[in-house]
Protein backbone atom coordinates (compact mmCIF):
# COMPACT_ATOMS: atom_id res chain seq x y z
CA UNK A 1 0.00 0.00 0.00
CA UNK A 2 1.26 3.44 -0.99
CA UNK A 3 0.76 5.76 2.58
CA UNK A 4 -0.19 9.65 2.08
CA UNK A 5 2.24 11.35 3.86
CA UNK A 6 1.93 15.08 5.12
CA UNK A 7 4.95 16.84 6.58
CA UNK A 8 5.01 18.12 9.65
CA UNK A 9 8.42 19.70 10.29
CA UNK A 10 10.64 21.00 7.23
CA UNK A 11 14.18 20.60 6.02
CA UNK A 12 14.73 24.23 7.36
CA UNK A 13 12.75 23.47 10.50
CA UNK A 14 14.85 20.98 11.18
CA UNK A 15 18.25 22.72 10.45
CA UNK A 16 16.82 26.11 13.05
CA UNK A 17 16.02 23.70 15.62
CA UNK A 18 19.55 21.36 15.20
CA UNK A 19 20.99 25.16 15.27
CA UNK A 20 19.69 26.16 18.46
CA UNK A 21 20.31 22.29 19.98
CA UNK A 22 23.87 22.62 19.09
CA UNK A 23 24.41 25.91 20.61
CA UNK A 24 22.85 24.94 23.89
CA UNK A 25 25.00 21.58 23.61
CA UNK A 26 28.38 24.16 23.14
CA UNK A 27 27.91 26.04 25.66
CA UNK A 28 27.61 23.77 28.29
CA UNK A 29 30.06 21.53 27.67
CA UNK A 30 32.72 24.38 26.78
CA UNK A 31 35.73 23.95 29.07
CA UNK A 32 35.49 20.01 28.63
CA UNK A 33 38.41 18.36 27.43
CA UNK A 34 36.28 15.48 25.38
CA UNK A 35 32.92 15.02 24.82
CA UNK A 36 31.52 11.01 24.03
CA UNK A 37 28.12 11.19 21.83
CA UNK A 38 26.60 8.19 21.64
CA UNK A 39 23.68 7.51 18.85
CA UNK A 40 20.85 4.79 19.09
CA UNK A 41 20.22 3.11 16.21
CA UNK A 42 18.84 3.33 13.92
CA UNK A 43 16.67 6.00 14.14
CA UNK A 44 19.64 8.61 15.63
CA UNK A 45 21.83 8.45 11.76
CA UNK A 46 20.43 11.88 10.59
CA UNK A 47 20.21 13.67 13.50
CA UNK A 48 23.57 12.20 14.85
CA UNK A 49 25.49 13.32 12.00
CA UNK A 50 23.77 16.66 11.31
CA UNK A 51 24.27 17.44 15.47
CA UNK A 52 28.09 16.41 15.18
CA UNK A 53 28.42 18.34 12.57
CA UNK A 54 27.77 21.68 14.57
CA UNK A 55 29.52 20.61 17.79
CA UNK A 56 32.74 22.35 18.92
CA UNK A 57 35.79 20.70 20.63
CA UNK A 58 36.91 17.40 21.27
CA UNK A 59 33.98 15.35 20.17
CA UNK A 60 33.74 11.31 20.05
CA UNK A 61 31.08 8.89 18.72
CA UNK A 62 29.83 5.68 19.44
CA UNK A 63 27.00 3.64 18.86
CA UNK A 64 24.46 1.82 20.56
CA UNK A 65 21.56 -0.32 19.13
CA UNK A 66 18.41 -1.09 21.26
CA UNK A 67 15.32 -1.66 19.34
CA UNK A 68 11.09 -1.95 20.71
CA UNK A 69 9.36 -0.81 17.77
CA UNK A 70 8.74 -3.66 15.60
CA UNK A 71 7.12 -3.63 12.29
CA UNK A 72 3.97 -1.63 13.73
CA UNK A 73 3.33 1.89 15.68
CA UNK A 74 3.38 1.03 18.97
CA UNK A 75 6.14 0.04 21.22
CA UNK A 76 6.57 -3.91 22.06
CA UNK A 77 7.40 -2.38 25.41
CA UNK A 78 10.33 -4.80 25.26
CA UNK A 79 13.71 -3.11 25.06
CA UNK A 80 16.48 -4.92 23.53
CA UNK A 81 19.84 -3.70 23.38
CA UNK A 82 20.57 -5.33 20.14
CA UNK A 83 24.46 -3.83 19.93
CA UNK A 84 26.34 -2.39 22.87
CA UNK A 85 29.11 0.54 22.69
CA UNK A 86 32.41 -0.13 21.32
CA UNK A 87 34.56 1.23 24.41
CA UNK A 88 33.89 1.74 28.02
CA UNK A 89 32.35 5.12 29.04
CA UNK A 90 34.26 5.16 32.49
CA UNK A 91 34.87 8.45 33.89
CA UNK A 92 33.80 10.15 30.46
CA UNK A 93 31.30 13.25 29.36
CA UNK A 94 28.43 11.20 27.67
CA UNK A 95 25.42 12.53 25.19
CA UNK A 96 22.90 10.08 24.52
CA UNK A 97 21.58 11.56 20.75
CA UNK A 98 18.11 9.97 20.28
CA UNK A 99 15.51 10.88 17.12
CA UNK A 100 12.40 10.74 19.24
CA UNK A 101 10.97 9.87 22.93
CA UNK A 102 8.17 8.70 22.98
CA UNK A 103 6.64 6.41 26.00
CA UNK A 104 10.58 7.54 27.35
CA UNK A 105 11.11 3.55 27.83
CA UNK A 106 14.37 3.25 24.92
CA UNK A 107 16.03 6.14 27.03
CA UNK A 108 15.19 4.59 30.64
CA UNK A 109 16.68 1.32 29.44
CA UNK A 110 19.79 2.70 28.09
CA UNK A 111 20.13 5.49 30.43
CA UNK A 112 19.78 3.18 33.78
CA UNK A 113 22.53 0.82 32.11
CA UNK A 114 24.86 3.22 31.30
CA UNK A 115 24.90 4.53 34.62
CA UNK A 116 25.78 1.72 35.92
CA UNK A 117 29.31 2.27 34.07
CA UNK A 118 30.42 5.13 36.01
CA UNK A 119 30.38 8.07 33.15
CA UNK A 120 31.48 11.63 34.70
CA UNK A 121 28.04 12.89 33.12
CA UNK A 122 25.06 11.39 31.33
CA UNK A 123 22.94 13.71 29.14
CA UNK A 124 20.25 13.44 26.79
CA UNK A 125 19.85 15.25 23.59
CA UNK A 126 16.29 14.26 21.61
CA UNK A 127 15.17 15.59 18.07
CA UNK A 128 12.02 15.24 18.47
CA UNK A 129 9.85 15.06 21.97
CA UNK A 130 6.38 13.46 21.95
CA UNK A 131 5.77 14.39 25.98
CA UNK A 132 1.59 13.12 26.05
CA UNK A 133 2.96 9.64 25.35
CA UNK A 134 5.37 9.69 28.29
CA UNK A 135 5.27 6.39 30.64
CA UNK A 136 8.51 6.29 32.04
CA UNK A 137 9.91 9.87 33.14
CA UNK A 138 13.75 10.16 31.55
CA UNK A 139 14.81 13.80 31.90
CA UNK A 140 15.94 15.07 28.65
CA UNK A 141 17.98 18.19 29.08
CA UNK A 142 18.29 19.12 24.96
CA UNK A 143 15.50 18.98 22.68
CA UNK A 144 14.91 19.68 18.89
CA UNK A 145 10.87 20.18 18.93
CA UNK A 146 8.34 19.20 20.60
CA UNK A 147 5.32 17.40 18.78
CA UNK A 148 1.81 16.09 19.66
CA UNK A 149 0.76 12.76 19.66
CA UNK A 150 0.68 11.48 16.23
CA UNK A 151 2.84 8.95 14.23
CA UNK A 152 6.18 10.36 12.35
CA UNK A 153 8.66 9.57 9.89
CA UNK A 154 11.49 11.06 8.16
CA UNK A 155 14.92 12.10 9.22
CA UNK A 156 15.38 8.69 10.41
CA UNK A 157 11.80 7.64 11.73
CA UNK A 158 10.37 4.89 9.93
CA UNK A 159 7.50 2.95 9.20
CA UNK A 160 8.27 -0.99 8.78
CA UNK A 161 12.09 0.33 8.45
CA UNK A 162 10.76 2.76 5.57
CA UNK A 163 10.79 6.56 5.23
CA UNK A 164 14.09 6.78 7.40
CA UNK A 165 15.82 8.94 4.71
CA UNK A 166 13.64 11.56 4.62
CA UNK A 167 14.98 15.25 4.53
CA UNK A 168 12.23 16.27 6.35
CA UNK A 169 9.64 14.92 9.17
CA UNK A 170 6.11 13.55 8.28
CA UNK A 171 3.00 12.33 9.62
CA UNK A 172 1.40 8.94 8.12
CA UNK A 173 -2.30 9.83 7.04
CA UNK A 174 -2.90 6.28 6.44
CA UNK A 175 -1.12 3.99 8.25
O1 LIG B 1 10.31 6.41 23.78
P1 LIG B 1 10.03 5.10 23.11
O2 LIG B 1 8.56 4.75 23.14
O3 LIG B 1 10.89 3.99 23.60
O4 LIG B 1 10.28 5.29 21.55
C1 LIG B 1 11.41 5.90 21.00
C2 LIG B 1 12.33 4.90 20.34
O5 LIG B 1 11.63 4.14 19.34
C3 LIG B 1 12.31 4.23 18.10
O6 LIG B 1 13.27 3.23 17.97
P2 LIG B 1 12.97 1.74 17.53
O7 LIG B 1 12.95 0.88 18.75
O8 LIG B 1 11.76 1.69 16.66
O9 LIG B 1 14.25 1.36 16.70
P3 LIG B 1 14.94 2.19 15.51
O10 LIG B 1 15.69 3.32 16.15
O11 LIG B 1 15.81 1.23 14.84
O12 LIG B 1 13.81 2.69 14.63
C4 LIG B 1 12.98 5.57 18.16
O13 LIG B 1 14.11 5.61 17.30
C5 LIG B 1 13.42 5.65 19.60
O14 LIG B 1 14.64 4.99 19.81
O1 LIG C 1 6.28 8.48 15.90
C1 LIG C 1 7.16 7.60 15.72
N1 LIG C 1 7.57 7.26 14.47
C2 LIG C 1 8.50 6.31 14.23
N2 LIG C 1 9.09 5.62 15.20
C3 LIG C 1 8.74 5.91 16.46
N3 LIG C 1 9.19 5.38 17.61
C4 LIG C 1 8.55 5.99 18.58
N4 LIG C 1 7.68 6.91 18.12
C5 LIG C 1 7.78 6.88 16.76
MG1 LIG D 1 15.48 4.25 17.93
Amino acid sequence: MKHELKVMITEAEINQALDKMAEKINRDYQGVDSLLVVGLLKGSVLVMSDLVRRLDGNVHLDFMTASSYGAGTESSGDVKIVMDLARSINGRHVLIVEDIIDTGRTLSKVCALLKTRNPASLEVASFLDKPSRRVVDVPVKYVGVEIPDEFVVGYGLDYDEAYRQLPYIATVLNP
